[in-house]
């Protein structure tokens, strides 16, 4: 609008200015007036356009601090579209803030959307723990497939809160995260015996398989109390559930053009997002509604607040708390969600690195043996095990399964940032935790898989020190963070307890990356697992 009152009010001098220089009618003809004009348009697109910070931060949005936020002016109506919709995104990122100096904070524009994103810890920890940045912007698909009543996307307010203290308090707290060992250990020996006949078979494991089955089920089972055989390829259930759940990580890990630039959606859908929202959404229903009925008939419901399953717990909650029946298949559809692939792929980055450096798989390894010996390694022994928690905190870092930390956060009001810049009302933001943990101001020799440096150097991961936070942090920091790391540190105790794992001469560890939902390697680790015989 501000450009189209500007150009003509504008461009009205020229078309009688011009002539009277030149003291020629002709220039005033159709065809003069037309060029001049288009040309005047293009300048000022042009101008608005190449404003720092792209289109979405004109009209000096980004000056509104006593400093400036910089960043680079990407194209015209698309902005910095480019770099975030393909490759890897955190890396773009960094390269371009830490070139560019504007490591604190960067301004850049997604479309219409403003966007700024931090690669320092101390600009992080001001939005992450910020109550004007406890909003998250919502994607098209996020909308579509019922996040928006779940926890990850609900708007800050009352019912936030509800769903994060129901969550904190029946799944994630420690005596339930306790009162769920004997399910985590019972996958874990599940996916160790399958490991073993995979390599005795074929003579090398493709690790994610056995993963991302063990952890769908440990999540199905302290969910939804319900556990696969993962051996049996043929239960129509689990093809249709593992189906489900890799269609959900597509679409809400897709980039969608018109999330950014909302007009496009008439004309363009490449992923087909609406479509194919609108085709999974019934399926996930008509599965998660068909278990919540078979509890009520079961009528588990009664005295399961201890150890129950979740949807035991939602079906007993009174009335004050009670969520209604769609809202509770969203909470439960994104727990599923969130579980499953997180758990899994960081294990797999866990072992990549454990193959790729022997020599602190032998120390882990002689660690684990000295405590534990041939017993089966517990939660409280892994407790204990300080050499693997600084392998899975090592791993954190070089490779944190959101290097962007997954979901951007909104502002809902201006924030005045300490180094002088101010954050406008309805910016979203992001924190590049891979340019804050690949930094070597921050971690001296960043690109080294060192578990050494947290030995003697307590670092906490769960939010408090920003150096490295993969879980994120303040309010809306992940609340699975502590079932997480257990079910991590369990699962790498007893892979490495159990098998010396070793690289194939002819398909070496690829640590490449792909970013989708999270940041996974490209290529399946495929390694040999030899049994060990004690
Ligand atoms: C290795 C494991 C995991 C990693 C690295 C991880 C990472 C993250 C990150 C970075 C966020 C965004 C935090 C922020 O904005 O400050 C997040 C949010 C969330 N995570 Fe996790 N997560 C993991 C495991 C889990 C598990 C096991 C669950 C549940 C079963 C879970 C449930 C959630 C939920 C519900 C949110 C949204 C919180 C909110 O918006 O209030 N996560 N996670």
């Amino acid at each position: 609008m501000d450009t189209g009152v500007m150009s003509t009010k504008d461009s009205s001098w020229w078309v009688f200015t011009i002539p009277y220089l030149f003291g020629s009618k002709n220039l005033l003809d159709g065809y003069v007036i037309f060029s001049l004009f288009m040309a005047f348009v293009s300048l000022s697109i042009l101008t608005w356009a190449f404003t720092v910070g792209g289109v979405a931060w004109k009209n000096g949005r980004n000056k509104r601090g006593r400093a400036r936020i910089p960043g680079p002016r990407g194209l015209p109506i698309l902005g910095s579209l480019f770099t975030l919709s393909r490759g890897l995104a955190h890396r773009a990122l960094a390269q371009m803030a830490w070139s560019s100096g504007s490591s604190q904070l960067m301004a850049f524009s997604l479309g219409s959307t403003p966007v700024v994103v931090s690669s320092d810890p101390h600009t992080a920890r001001e939005i992450l723990t910020s109550p004007h940045f406890a909003d998250r912007p919502i994607k098209q698909s996020a909308k579509s497939l019922m996040f928006s009543r779940a926890i990850g996307f609900a708007p800050n307010g009352t019912y936030w809160r509800l769903l994060r203290r129901i969550a904190s308090s029946y799944l994630f707290s420690p005596r339930r995260i306790l009162a769920h060992e004997d399910g985590r250990q019972l996958d874990c020996a599940v996916m160790l015996r399958n490991i073993a006949s995979e390599q005795e078979l074929k003579g090398s494991v493709i690790l994610r398989n056995h993963l991302q089955s063990a952890s769908l089920n440990n999540i199905m089972g302290s969910v939804f109390g319900k556990r696969y055989d993962v051996a049996a390829k043929n239960d129509p259930e689990l093809i249709a559930l593992k189906e489900m759940v890799k269609e959900g990580f597509e679409l809400l890990g897709a980039f969608n053009w018109s999330d950014y630039l909302p007009w496009l959606s008439y004309l363009y859908d490449p992923y087909r997002i609406v479509e194919r929202c609108e085709k999974l959404v019934p399926r996930v229903r008509k599965l998660v509604r068909g278990i919540i009925e078979e509890h009520r008939r079961n009528g588990s419901e009664k005295n399961m607040l201890d150890c129950g399953d979740f949807v035991d717990v939602l079906l007993s909650l009174d009335s004050e708390e009670k969520l209604k029946e769609d809202d509770m298949v969203a909470v439960l559809w994104e727990m599923i969600f969130r579980g499953t692939d997180t758990t899994a792929l960081l294990t797999e980055w866990v072992m990549a690195e454990l193959i790729l450096n022997p020599e602190v798989q032998s120390k882990l390894r002689a660690e684990i043996d000295s405590l534990v010996g041939k017993n089966d390694v517990t939660d409280a022994d892994v407790a204990k095990l300080h050499y693997l928690q600084a392998v899975v905190k090592e791993t954190l870092r070089l490779h944190p399964p959101g290097p962007l930390l997954s979901w951007a956060r909104l502002s809902t009001s201006d924030v005045q940032l300490s180094n002088g810049m101010l954050i406008p009302a309805n910016t979203t933001a992001m924190v590049n935790m891979w340019a804050i943990t690949h930094d070597s101001q921050v971690w001296p020799d960043p690109l080294v898989f060192n578990p050494d440096r947290f030995v003697n150097n307590d670092v906490d991961i769960r939010g408090s020190d920003t150096r490295l936070a993969p879980f994120g942090a303040g309010r809306r920091v992940c609340p699975g963070k502590n079932l997480g790391m257990v079910t991590v540190t369990l699962w790498v105790a007893k892979l490495v307890q159990k098998f010396n794992w070793v690289q194939l001469e002819n398909d070496p560890v690829d640590l490449s990356e792909v970013l989708k939902l999270s940041c996974e390697m490209k290529k399946p680790l495929r390694v040999t697992a030899i049994p060990r015989i004690y």
